[in-house]
């Protein structure tokens, strides 16, 4: 048998320390899956999963849906209803003139929301249409909630059910998002490919608000991670597999011992990217502060309690690339910066 691999793709630093996306198998034995998924969560924020219990055709069909809508007329997709926050959107992304080189579908994953907007952007076969993002929420839903009660293994939290308990809520926020990026034009005849210049920003350097962002994409690349030592991490696409990303929130819950990632999607391809994110999050009325088990007199919380819904409105008030965790950090970055300065200089 061979044994499972811990890390795809390696890049070398300049001091020559090895650093590649982990890549964890969930057929693994649990106790060993616990511990690699809470080091990826602290190391990285972002990790690949394989061996997932995603159906095939789940994702296939919603692949359809997707590549379907996206080749409509302008004037059809408009009709869909734009993105205030959910329908659809063309290169404005979010409400403060953040633009990206992409259009997107941006729904709520309640199924009353998503039987309503499947009556304007599957026109003629909206119960279908409905009926195949849901199958996919619930499925990449069931996932999300695997790994967070193997995080909450990992970190020896008494009760493997307070992360995943979080999104299991009937009234959880959790949104799917399908981006398509257009495929870079050829500018005349004679144009090389193998020249092309990777300067088009796709999607903004940005961390997700939510817990966990789960992300599967076609074969086609563009998006990168921000690494702890400041290095971006060409993110290979696997259309099989999914890739897993920390959230604000869950940096959060775990009282900073995950990180949220930072990435952003760049397009240099001649050929359209397709991605689907479902993040996972609370419902709007849900407190979200440190685990107890996260909190000792030596590592006090970092953060103010907030709610969802507070978290969200300063996210929406503010541009995509903003760090918006340091308006609920207990001691501002500024204040820990200058009492560190003080006790160097006595
Ligand atoms: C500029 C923005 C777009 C965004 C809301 C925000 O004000 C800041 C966070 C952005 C983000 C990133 C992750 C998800 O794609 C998203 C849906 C989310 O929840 O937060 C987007 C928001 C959006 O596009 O509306
Ligand atoms: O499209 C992608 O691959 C990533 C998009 C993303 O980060 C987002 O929608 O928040
Ligand atoms: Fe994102």
């Amino acid at each position: 048998m061979v044994a499972p691999s811990p890390t795809s793709m390696m890049l070398r630093t300049k001091k020559t320390k090895a650093v590649g996306i982990p890549t964890i198998d969930l057929s693994m034995e649990r106790s060993q899956l616990s511990e690699l998924v809470v080091k990826a969560c602290e190391e990285y924020g972002f990790f690949k999963v394989v061996n997932h219990c995603v159906p095939k055709e789940v994702i296939s069909r919603l692949e359809e849906e997707g590549t379907e809508f996206f080749s409509k007329t302008s004037f059809e997709k408009h009709q869909a209803g734009t993105s205030t926050p959910f329908g659809y959107g063309c290169k404005n992304i979010g409400p403060n003139g953040d633009m990206g080189d992409l259009e997107y579908l941006l729904l709520h994953t309640n199924p009353n929301s998503i039987s309503e907007r499947s009556k304007t952007i599957a026109k003629d076969h909206p119960i279908k249409f409905s009926c195949i993002i849901n199958d996919y929420v619930e499925a990449v839903k069931e996932l999300t909630c695997e790994i967070l009660e193997l995080a909450a293994e990992g970190l020896w939290v008494p009760d493997k059910s307070s992360l995943s308990n979080i999104i299991q809520d009937v009234h959880s926020d959790s949104l799917l998002r399908i981006n398509h990026y257009p495929p870079v034009k050829k500018s005349n005849d004679n144009w090389d490919p193998s020249k092309l210049q990777n300067n088009t920003i796709g999607f903004g350097e940005h961390s997700d608000p939510q817990i966990l962002t789960i992300l599967r994409s076609n074969n086609v690349g563009g998006l990168q991670i921000s690494t702890q030592h400041g290095l971006w991490l060409p993110v290979p696409p696997d259309p099989n597999e999914f890739y897993v990303m920390v959230g604000d929130a869950l940096q959060v819950l775990t009282n900073g011992r995950f990180v949220s990632v930072r990435h952003r999607v760049l397009t240099n391809t001649t050929k359209p990217r397709m991605s689907m994110m479902y993040f996972a999050a609370p419902p709007l009325n849900w407190w979200i502060s440190p685990l107890s088990k996260m909190v000792t007199a030596h590592n006090p919380s970092l953060y103010k309690p907030f709610t969802w819904a507070q978290y969200k409105q300063a996210a929406y008030a503010l541009r995509l690339g903003d760090t918006r965790l340091d308006q609920f950090m207990r001691i501002q970055k500024q204040e820990a910066s200058n009492i560190e300065n003080a006790s160097h200089s006595t």
